[in-house]
Protein backbone atom coordinates (compact mmCIF):
# COMPACT_ATOMS: atom_id res chain seq x y z
CA UNK A 1 0.00 0.00 0.00
CA UNK A 2 0.98 3.57 -0.67
CA UNK A 3 0.81 5.19 2.97
CA UNK A 4 2.16 8.63 1.60
CA UNK A 5 -1.15 8.68 -0.52
CA UNK A 6 -3.69 8.09 1.76
CA UNK A 7 -2.23 10.67 3.89
CA UNK A 8 -4.17 14.15 3.47
CA UNK A 9 -1.42 16.50 2.86
CA UNK A 10 -2.68 19.34 5.34
CA UNK A 11 -1.68 17.68 8.66
CA UNK A 12 1.39 18.34 10.69
CA UNK A 13 4.40 15.96 10.83
CA UNK A 14 3.30 14.25 14.23
CA UNK A 15 -0.24 13.89 12.68
CA UNK A 16 1.42 12.31 9.72
CA UNK A 17 3.19 10.06 12.07
CA UNK A 18 0.05 8.63 14.03
CA UNK A 19 -1.72 8.38 11.08
CA UNK A 20 0.93 6.23 9.11
CA UNK A 21 1.03 4.32 12.31
CA UNK A 22 -2.65 3.04 12.29
CA UNK A 23 -2.79 2.82 8.28
CA UNK A 24 0.22 0.03 8.83
CA UNK A 25 -2.23 -1.74 11.29
CA UNK A 26 -4.35 -1.51 8.97
CA UNK A 27 -4.30 -5.46 8.62
CA UNK A 28 -5.17 -5.66 12.20
CA UNK A 29 -8.07 -2.83 12.64
CA UNK A 30 -11.74 -4.09 12.12
CA UNK A 31 -13.30 -2.81 9.15
CA UNK A 32 -17.17 -2.31 8.35
CA UNK A 33 -16.89 -5.13 4.81
CA UNK A 34 -20.87 -4.93 4.33
CA UNK A 35 -24.03 -3.20 5.13
CA UNK A 36 -27.84 -3.75 5.00
CA UNK A 37 -30.80 -1.77 5.89
CA UNK A 38 -34.62 -2.34 5.95
CA UNK A 39 -38.10 -1.01 7.03
CA UNK A 40 -41.50 -2.37 7.34
CA UNK A 41 -44.04 -1.59 4.60
CA UNK A 42 -46.47 0.83 6.23
CA UNK A 43 -45.37 4.25 5.67
CA UNK A 44 -47.11 7.65 7.35
CA UNK A 45 -45.85 10.92 5.57
CA UNK A 46 -44.82 13.45 8.67
CA UNK A 47 -47.33 15.76 6.88
CA UNK A 48 -50.01 13.43 7.40
CA UNK A 49 -49.13 11.58 10.75
CA UNK A 50 -50.91 14.06 13.22
CA UNK A 51 -54.28 13.17 11.68
CA UNK A 52 -53.57 9.46 11.42
CA UNK A 53 -52.14 9.78 14.67
CA UNK A 54 -54.92 11.05 16.55
CA UNK A 55 -57.50 8.61 14.47
CA UNK A 56 -55.87 5.46 15.08
CA UNK A 57 -55.52 6.77 19.17
CA UNK A 58 -58.80 7.47 19.24
CA UNK A 59 -57.58 11.23 20.86
CA UNK A 60 -59.00 13.30 17.72
CA UNK A 61 -61.56 15.34 20.89
CA UNK A 62 -57.20 16.14 22.36
CA UNK A 63 -57.58 19.39 20.08
CA UNK A 64 -54.77 21.21 22.12
CA UNK A 65 -52.34 18.36 22.03
CA UNK A 66 -52.87 17.79 18.38
CA UNK A 67 -52.19 21.03 17.66
CA UNK A 68 -48.55 20.82 19.28
CA UNK A 69 -48.16 17.64 17.49
CA UNK A 70 -48.22 19.31 14.61
CA UNK A 71 -45.48 21.91 15.46
CA UNK A 72 -43.65 19.09 16.71
CA UNK A 73 -43.90 17.65 12.91
CA UNK A 74 -43.11 21.01 11.53
CA UNK A 75 -39.68 21.24 13.17
CA UNK A 76 -38.73 17.64 12.97
CA UNK A 77 -37.18 17.66 10.13
CA UNK A 78 -38.68 14.18 8.99
CA UNK A 79 -40.62 13.51 5.72
CA UNK A 80 -41.81 9.94 6.09
CA UNK A 81 -41.45 7.40 8.91
CA UNK A 82 -42.17 3.65 8.31
CA UNK A 83 -44.03 1.57 11.22
CA UNK A 84 -44.85 -2.54 11.49
CA UNK A 85 -47.81 -1.15 13.55
CA UNK A 86 -50.94 -0.54 11.50
CA UNK A 87 -53.94 0.93 12.15
CA UNK A 88 -55.97 -2.42 11.93
CA UNK A 89 -53.75 -3.42 14.71
CA UNK A 90 -53.82 -0.72 17.29
CA UNK A 91 -57.45 -1.09 16.44
CA UNK A 92 -57.42 -4.32 17.52
CA UNK A 93 -55.67 -3.87 20.48
CA UNK A 94 -57.64 -1.46 22.88
CA UNK A 95 -55.00 -2.12 25.61
CA UNK A 96 -52.10 -0.29 23.95
CA UNK A 97 -53.89 2.75 24.46
CA UNK A 98 -54.79 3.04 28.00
CA UNK A 99 -52.04 3.30 30.48
CA UNK A 100 -54.14 1.62 33.52
CA UNK A 101 -54.04 -1.32 31.35
CA UNK A 102 -51.20 -4.39 31.11
CA UNK A 103 -50.50 -4.27 27.59
CA UNK A 104 -45.95 -5.77 27.83
CA UNK A 105 -47.26 -8.90 27.07
CA UNK A 106 -49.22 -8.41 23.73
CA UNK A 107 -46.74 -5.68 22.58
CA UNK A 108 -43.71 -8.82 23.55
CA UNK A 109 -45.78 -11.15 21.33
CA UNK A 110 -45.89 -8.57 18.48
CA UNK A 111 -42.12 -8.12 18.35
CA UNK A 112 -41.15 -11.62 19.47
CA UNK A 113 -42.04 -12.25 15.45
CA UNK A 114 -41.30 -8.63 13.82
CA UNK A 115 -37.72 -8.11 15.68
CA UNK A 116 -36.11 -11.13 13.93
CA UNK A 117 -37.92 -11.21 10.58
CA UNK A 118 -37.16 -6.99 10.15
CA UNK A 119 -33.73 -7.74 11.04
CA UNK A 120 -33.47 -10.85 8.95
CA UNK A 121 -34.57 -8.74 6.35
CA UNK A 122 -31.46 -6.14 6.85
CA UNK A 123 -29.23 -8.56 7.28
CA UNK A 124 -29.82 -10.73 4.24
CA UNK A 125 -28.78 -7.58 2.30
CA UNK A 126 -25.66 -7.20 4.16
CA UNK A 127 -25.01 -10.52 3.96
CA UNK A 128 -25.20 -10.76 0.27
CA UNK A 129 -23.28 -7.28 -0.23
CA UNK A 130 -20.42 -9.60 1.75
CA UNK A 131 -20.55 -11.98 -0.65
CA UNK A 132 -19.32 -14.97 1.47
CA UNK A 133 -21.96 -17.45 2.84
CA UNK A 134 -24.06 -16.89 5.99
CA UNK A 135 -22.44 -19.99 7.47
CA UNK A 136 -18.99 -18.06 7.54
CA UNK A 137 -20.27 -15.21 10.45
CA UNK A 138 -19.00 -16.06 13.01
CA UNK A 139 -20.41 -13.94 16.09
CA UNK A 140 -23.42 -12.19 15.53
CA UNK A 141 -24.21 -9.43 17.93
CA UNK A 142 -28.35 -7.83 18.17
CA UNK A 143 -28.76 -4.76 20.00
CA UNK A 144 -32.85 -3.54 20.28
CA UNK A 145 -34.76 -1.88 23.12
CA UNK A 146 -38.10 -3.92 21.53
CA UNK A 147 -37.61 -7.29 23.28
CA UNK A 148 -37.74 -9.05 26.75
CA UNK A 149 -37.19 -12.76 26.45
CA UNK A 150 -35.07 -15.62 26.15
CA UNK A 151 -34.23 -17.23 23.67
CA UNK A 152 -34.30 -13.80 21.85
CA UNK A 153 -34.31 -12.35 18.75
CA UNK A 154 -30.66 -13.44 18.27
CA UNK A 155 -31.69 -16.78 18.01
CA UNK A 156 -34.57 -16.67 15.79
CA UNK A 157 -32.59 -14.41 13.42
CA UNK A 158 -29.69 -17.19 13.34
CA UNK A 159 -32.06 -19.79 12.25
CA UNK A 160 -33.86 -17.45 9.45
CA UNK A 161 -30.17 -16.59 7.79
CA UNK A 162 -28.90 -20.02 8.68
CA UNK A 163 -25.53 -19.25 10.50
CA UNK A 164 -23.92 -21.99 11.69
CA UNK A 165 -24.79 -23.90 15.47
CA UNK A 166 -21.53 -22.19 17.09
CA UNK A 167 -22.44 -18.60 15.52
CA UNK A 168 -21.48 -17.01 19.21
CA UNK A 169 -24.55 -14.61 20.14
CA UNK A 170 -24.79 -11.71 22.23
CA UNK A 171 -27.56 -9.41 22.60
CA UNK A 172 -27.74 -5.91 23.50
CA UNK A 173 -31.15 -4.60 25.29
CA UNK A 174 -32.32 -1.40 25.78
CA UNK A 175 -29.22 0.97 25.06
CA UNK A 176 -31.70 3.21 23.03
CA UNK A 177 -30.33 5.58 20.28
CA UNK A 178 -26.83 4.53 21.03
CA UNK A 179 -27.74 0.58 20.91
CA UNK A 180 -26.01 0.51 17.41
CA UNK A 181 -22.88 2.05 18.10
CA UNK A 182 -22.57 0.08 21.24
CA UNK A 183 -23.04 -2.92 19.07
CA UNK A 184 -20.67 -1.93 16.14
CA UNK A 185 -17.90 -0.87 19.11
CA UNK A 186 -18.15 -4.75 20.67
CA UNK A 187 -18.01 -6.20 16.99
CA UNK A 188 -15.05 -4.55 16.58
CA UNK A 189 -13.71 -5.72 19.38
CA UNK A 190 -14.88 -9.40 18.61
CA UNK A 191 -13.61 -9.01 15.37
CA UNK A 192 -10.32 -7.68 16.41
CA UNK A 193 -9.68 -9.96 19.08
CA UNK A 194 -12.27 -12.79 19.01
CA UNK A 195 -11.44 -15.51 16.03
CA UNK A 196 -7.68 -15.54 15.35
CA UNK A 197 -7.62 -12.89 12.88
CA UNK A 198 -10.60 -15.12 11.38
CA UNK A 199 -13.82 -13.85 13.04
CA UNK A 200 -16.48 -12.19 10.78
CA UNK A 201 -19.69 -10.31 13.47
CA UNK A 202 -22.68 -9.45 11.74
CA UNK A 203 -24.23 -6.39 13.68
CA UNK A 204 -27.66 -6.17 13.90
CA UNK A 205 -29.51 -3.27 15.51
CA UNK A 206 -33.16 -3.42 15.32
CA UNK A 207 -36.48 -1.61 16.47
CA UNK A 208 -40.03 -1.64 16.59
CA UNK A 209 -41.84 1.13 18.40
CA UNK A 210 -45.04 -0.82 19.02
CA UNK A 211 -43.40 -1.77 22.34
CA UNK A 212 -43.94 1.75 23.63
CA UNK A 213 -46.83 3.06 21.36
CA UNK A 214 -49.19 4.90 23.22
CA UNK A 215 -52.52 7.84 22.90
CA UNK A 216 -51.18 11.42 23.67
CA UNK A 217 -51.63 12.86 27.15
CA UNK A 218 -51.15 15.62 29.01
CA UNK A 219 -48.76 14.02 31.58
CA UNK A 220 -46.83 12.87 28.79
CA UNK A 221 -45.50 15.81 26.64
CA UNK A 222 -42.05 14.01 25.82
CA UNK A 223 -44.17 11.02 24.11
CA UNK A 224 -45.59 13.48 21.89
CA UNK A 225 -42.34 14.04 21.04
CA UNK A 226 -40.96 10.08 20.91
CA UNK A 227 -44.27 9.37 18.47
CA UNK A 228 -43.29 12.47 16.28
CA UNK A 229 -39.62 11.50 15.42
CA UNK A 230 -39.32 7.48 16.01
CA UNK A 231 -39.08 5.17 13.44
CA UNK A 232 -39.14 1.48 12.92
CA UNK A 233 -36.15 -0.20 10.75
CA UNK A 234 -33.03 -2.37 11.37
CA UNK A 235 -29.28 -1.76 10.09
CA UNK A 236 -26.78 -4.42 9.84
CA UNK A 237 -23.08 -4.38 9.38
CA UNK A 238 -20.57 -7.05 8.31
CA UNK A 239 -17.07 -6.76 10.47
CA UNK A 240 -14.28 -8.30 10.42
CA UNK A 241 -10.38 -7.86 10.68
CA UNK A 242 -7.54 -9.63 9.30
CA UNK A 243 -6.76 -10.90 5.92
CA UNK A 244 -9.66 -10.56 3.84
CA UNK A 245 -10.43 -12.93 1.33
CA UNK A 246 -9.16 -11.63 -1.84
CA UNK A 247 -11.52 -10.51 -4.50
CA UNK A 248 -14.57 -10.73 -2.30
CA UNK A 249 -14.05 -8.67 1.19
CA UNK A 250 -13.45 -5.35 0.74
CA UNK A 251 -13.58 -2.67 3.34
CA UNK A 252 -16.03 -0.14 3.38
CA UNK A 253 -15.35 1.92 6.58
CA UNK A 254 -12.06 1.62 9.13
CA UNK A 255 -12.91 1.16 12.42
CA UNK A 256 -10.20 2.93 13.94
CA UNK A 257 -11.26 3.74 17.52
CA UNK A 258 -13.92 3.47 19.49
CA UNK A 259 -15.08 5.07 23.25
CA UNK A 260 -17.99 5.76 25.72
CA UNK A 261 -18.29 8.61 27.76
CA UNK A 262 -20.90 9.42 30.31
CA UNK A 263 -22.17 12.32 31.67
CA UNK A 264 -22.33 12.76 35.68
CA UNK A 265 -25.58 13.78 36.80
CA UNK A 266 -27.60 13.46 33.49
CA UNK A 267 -29.55 9.99 34.56
CA UNK A 268 -33.09 11.45 34.42
CA UNK A 269 -32.58 12.98 31.02
CA UNK A 270 -33.51 10.36 28.69
CA UNK A 271 -34.81 6.73 30.05
CA UNK A 272 -36.35 4.12 28.87
CA UNK A 273 -37.97 1.72 31.38
CA UNK A 274 -40.27 -1.28 30.52
CA UNK A 275 -43.50 -1.66 32.48
CA UNK A 276 -47.00 -3.76 32.39
CA UNK A 277 -48.06 -1.22 29.88
CA UNK A 278 -44.87 -1.31 27.96
CA UNK A 279 -42.37 1.03 27.14
CA UNK A 280 -42.27 4.01 28.56
CA UNK A 281 -39.62 7.35 27.57
CA UNK A 282 -38.61 10.33 29.41
CA UNK A 283 -36.82 13.15 27.19
CA UNK A 284 -35.77 16.00 28.49
CA UNK A 285 -35.94 19.10 27.08
CA UNK A 286 -32.74 19.93 27.69
CA UNK A 287 -30.66 17.06 25.86
CA UNK A 288 -30.06 19.28 22.87
CA UNK A 289 -28.01 21.43 24.90
CA UNK A 290 -26.49 18.91 26.87
CA UNK A 291 -25.48 17.60 23.89
CA UNK A 292 -24.21 21.33 22.61
CA UNK A 293 -22.18 21.39 25.68
CA UNK A 294 -20.32 18.44 25.75
CA UNK A 295 -19.82 17.17 22.54
CA UNK A 296 -16.54 18.84 21.93
CA UNK A 297 -14.82 17.38 25.32
CA UNK A 298 -16.30 14.02 24.30
CA UNK A 299 -14.89 14.16 20.57
CA UNK A 300 -11.43 15.97 21.61
CA UNK A 301 -10.77 12.93 24.29
CA UNK A 302 -11.08 10.45 20.86
CA UNK A 303 -9.70 12.42 18.20
CA UNK A 304 -6.63 14.28 20.22
CA UNK A 305 -4.24 11.32 20.79
CA UNK A 306 -4.95 9.95 17.01
CA UNK A 307 -3.51 13.89 15.76
CA UNK A 308 -7.12 14.25 14.09
CA UNK A 309 -8.81 17.76 13.25
CA UNK A 310 -5.98 19.55 13.53
CA UNK A 311 -5.85 19.95 17.45
CA UNK A 312 -4.62 22.99 18.97
CA UNK A 313 -2.30 21.71 21.76
CA UNK A 314 -4.82 22.18 24.35
CA UNK A 315 -5.84 25.97 23.40
CA UNK A 316 -8.77 24.94 21.16
CA UNK A 317 -9.03 25.74 17.58
CA UNK A 318 -9.94 22.00 16.89
CA UNK A 319 -10.86 21.72 12.62
CA UNK A 320 -13.91 19.76 12.83
CA UNK A 321 -14.59 20.01 9.19
CA UNK A 322 -11.78 18.30 8.26
CA UNK A 323 -13.53 15.47 9.15
CA UNK A 324 -16.53 13.33 7.63
CA UNK A 325 -19.30 12.68 10.50
CA UNK A 326 -21.93 9.34 10.65
CA UNK A 327 -24.49 11.57 13.73
CA UNK A 328 -27.10 9.73 14.74
CA UNK A 329 -29.81 12.32 14.13
CA UNK A 330 -31.41 11.74 17.45
CA UNK A 331 -33.82 15.45 16.21
CA UNK A 332 -33.31 18.00 14.32
CA UNK A 333 -32.35 19.91 17.09
CA UNK A 334 -29.65 17.40 18.15
CA UNK A 335 -28.04 17.89 14.43
CA UNK A 336 -28.68 21.47 14.97
CA UNK A 337 -26.52 21.46 18.62
CA UNK A 338 -23.69 19.04 16.82
CA UNK A 339 -23.56 22.11 13.72
CA UNK A 340 -23.45 24.95 16.24
CA UNK A 341 -21.23 23.11 18.78
CA UNK A 342 -18.20 21.94 16.30
CA UNK A 343 -18.69 24.96 13.67
CA UNK A 344 -19.54 22.07 10.89
CA UNK A 345 -20.82 22.95 7.26
CA UNK A 346 -24.16 22.32 6.25
CA UNK A 347 -23.26 19.88 4.18
CA UNK A 348 -21.28 18.07 6.97
CA UNK A 349 -24.66 16.80 8.29
CA UNK A 350 -26.55 16.39 5.22
CA UNK A 351 -26.42 12.29 5.51
CA UNK A 352 -27.89 12.32 8.63
CA UNK A 353 -30.34 14.78 7.72
CA UNK A 354 -31.41 13.13 4.66
CA UNK A 355 -31.93 9.84 6.79
CA UNK A 356 -33.83 11.48 10.03
CA UNK A 357 -36.41 12.87 6.51
CA UNK A 358 -36.43 9.29 4.97
CA UNK A 359 -36.97 6.97 8.17
CA UNK A 360 -37.20 9.59 11.10
CA UNK A 361 -35.28 8.80 13.82
CA UNK A 362 -35.02 4.55 14.13
CA UNK A 363 -33.47 4.41 17.37
CA UNK A 364 -30.05 2.17 17.62
CA UNK A 365 -30.40 1.28 14.10
CA UNK A 366 -30.14 4.90 12.58
CA UNK A 367 -26.03 5.31 12.37
CA UNK A 368 -26.33 2.37 10.21
CA UNK A 369 -28.50 4.23 8.03
CA UNK A 370 -26.21 6.98 8.05
CA UNK A 371 -23.06 5.01 6.66
CA UNK A 372 -25.07 3.46 3.91
CA UNK A 373 -25.97 7.07 2.97
CA UNK A 374 -22.40 8.46 3.35
CA UNK A 375 -21.14 5.59 1.19
CA UNK A 376 -23.82 6.14 -0.98
CA UNK A 377 -22.86 9.53 -1.44
CA UNK A 378 -19.06 8.76 -1.55
CA UNK A 379 -19.69 6.15 -4.41
CA UNK A 380 -21.82 9.45 -6.33
CA UNK A 381 -18.69 11.35 -6.22
CA UNK A 382 -19.57 13.65 -3.30
CA UNK A 383 -15.84 14.55 -2.05
CA UNK A 384 -15.72 14.35 1.46
CA UNK A 385 -13.00 13.65 3.94
CA UNK A 386 -10.79 10.43 4.60
CA UNK A 387 -11.22 10.19 8.25
CA UNK A 388 -14.72 10.77 10.06
CA UNK A 389 -16.05 10.02 13.07
CA UNK A 390 -19.38 8.27 14.18
CA UNK A 391 -21.40 9.47 17.32
CA UNK A 392 -24.47 8.49 19.18
CA UNK A 393 -26.34 9.93 22.03
CA UNK A 394 -27.99 7.09 24.59
CA UNK A 395 -29.32 7.21 27.66
CA UNK A 396 -26.89 8.11 30.68
CA UNK A 397 -26.24 10.25 29.18
CA UNK A 398 -24.34 7.93 27.12
CA UNK A 399 -22.37 9.13 23.99
CA UNK A 400 -21.06 6.60 22.08
CA UNK A 401 -17.99 7.85 19.45
CA UNK A 402 -15.96 5.97 16.75
CA UNK A 403 -13.45 6.78 14.75
CA UNK A 404 -13.66 6.19 11.42
CA UNK A 405 -11.64 6.05 8.00
CA UNK A 406 -13.19 5.85 4.79
CA UNK A 407 -11.87 2.78 2.23
CA UNK A 408 -11.53 3.39 -1.64
CA UNK A 409 -10.95 0.24 -2.18
CA UNK A 410 -14.81 -0.43 -3.55
CA UNK A 411 -14.58 1.23 -6.26
CA UNK A 412 -11.10 0.43 -6.86
CA UNK A 413 -10.76 -1.85 -9.88
C1 LIG B 1 -38.95 18.24 18.94
C2 LIG B 1 -38.24 19.25 18.04
C3 LIG B 1 -38.26 18.74 16.60
C4 LIG B 1 -39.00 20.59 18.09
O1 LIG B 1 -38.34 21.55 17.33
P1 LIG B 1 -37.88 22.95 17.98
O2 LIG B 1 -37.18 22.70 19.25
O3 LIG B 1 -37.16 23.70 16.95
O4 LIG B 1 -39.25 23.68 18.18
P2 LIG B 1 -39.93 24.25 19.50
O5 LIG B 1 -38.97 24.64 20.54
O6 LIG B 1 -40.90 25.26 19.03
O7 LIG B 1 -40.73 22.97 20.04
C5 LIG B 1 -41.98 22.57 19.50
C6 LIG B 1 -42.81 22.08 20.65
O8 LIG B 1 -42.24 20.86 21.13
C7 LIG B 1 -42.09 20.95 22.54
N1 LIG B 1 -40.96 20.10 22.94
C8 LIG B 1 -39.73 20.10 22.42
N2 LIG B 1 -38.96 19.17 23.05
C9 LIG B 1 -39.77 18.58 23.97
C10 LIG B 1 -39.58 17.56 24.93
N3 LIG B 1 -38.40 16.91 25.03
N4 LIG B 1 -40.62 17.23 25.72
C11 LIG B 1 -41.82 17.86 25.60
N5 LIG B 1 -42.04 18.81 24.68
C12 LIG B 1 -41.04 19.19 23.90
C13 LIG B 1 -41.86 22.42 22.80
O9 LIG B 1 -42.17 22.74 24.13
C14 LIG B 1 -42.82 23.07 21.81
O10 LIG B 1 -44.12 23.10 22.33
P3 LIG B 1 -45.08 24.34 21.96
O11 LIG B 1 -45.13 24.41 20.46
O12 LIG B 1 -46.40 23.97 22.59
O13 LIG B 1 -44.46 25.56 22.56
C15 LIG B 1 -36.81 19.51 18.50
O14 LIG B 1 -36.82 20.15 19.77
C16 LIG B 1 -35.97 18.27 18.62
O15 LIG B 1 -35.50 17.73 17.60
N6 LIG B 1 -35.71 17.88 19.85
C17 LIG B 1 -34.83 16.75 20.14
C18 LIG B 1 -35.62 15.54 20.35
C19 LIG B 1 -34.82 14.54 21.14
O16 LIG B 1 -34.58 14.73 22.32
N7 LIG B 1 -34.36 13.50 20.49
C20 LIG B 1 -33.54 12.53 21.12
C21 LIG B 1 -34.23 11.23 21.12
S1 LIG B 1 -33.22 10.13 22.04
C22 LIG B 1 -31.89 9.99 21.01
O17 LIG B 1 -32.04 9.87 19.87
C23 LIG B 1 -30.58 10.12 21.60
C24 LIG B 1 -29.74 10.88 20.65
O18 LIG B 1 -29.99 12.08 20.44
O19 LIG B 1 -28.83 10.30 20.07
Amino acid sequence: MNVSRTIESNFSDRQRETMTAIVLEENRTAAVLAIGTANPANCVLQDDFPDWYFRVTRSDHLATLKAKMKRICEKSGVRKRHFHHTEEMIGSHPEFLDRALPSLGARLRITDDAVPELAAAAAAKAIAEWGRPAADITHLVVSTNSGAGAPGPDLRLAALLGLRPTVQRTVLHLHGCSAGTAALRVAKDLAENGGGGGARVLVVSVDANVIGLRAPDEAHLDALVVNSIFGDGAGAVIVGAGPMVAAVERPVFHMVAAAQATLPGTERVAVMRAGESGLDYGLGTELPAMVRGSIERCLVEVVAPLGLAGGGGGGGGWNWNSLFWAMHPGGRAILDSYEAALGLGPEKLAASRHVLSEYGNVLGATVIFVLDELRRRRRGGAADCEWGVMVAVGPGITIETMVLRASGSRDEP
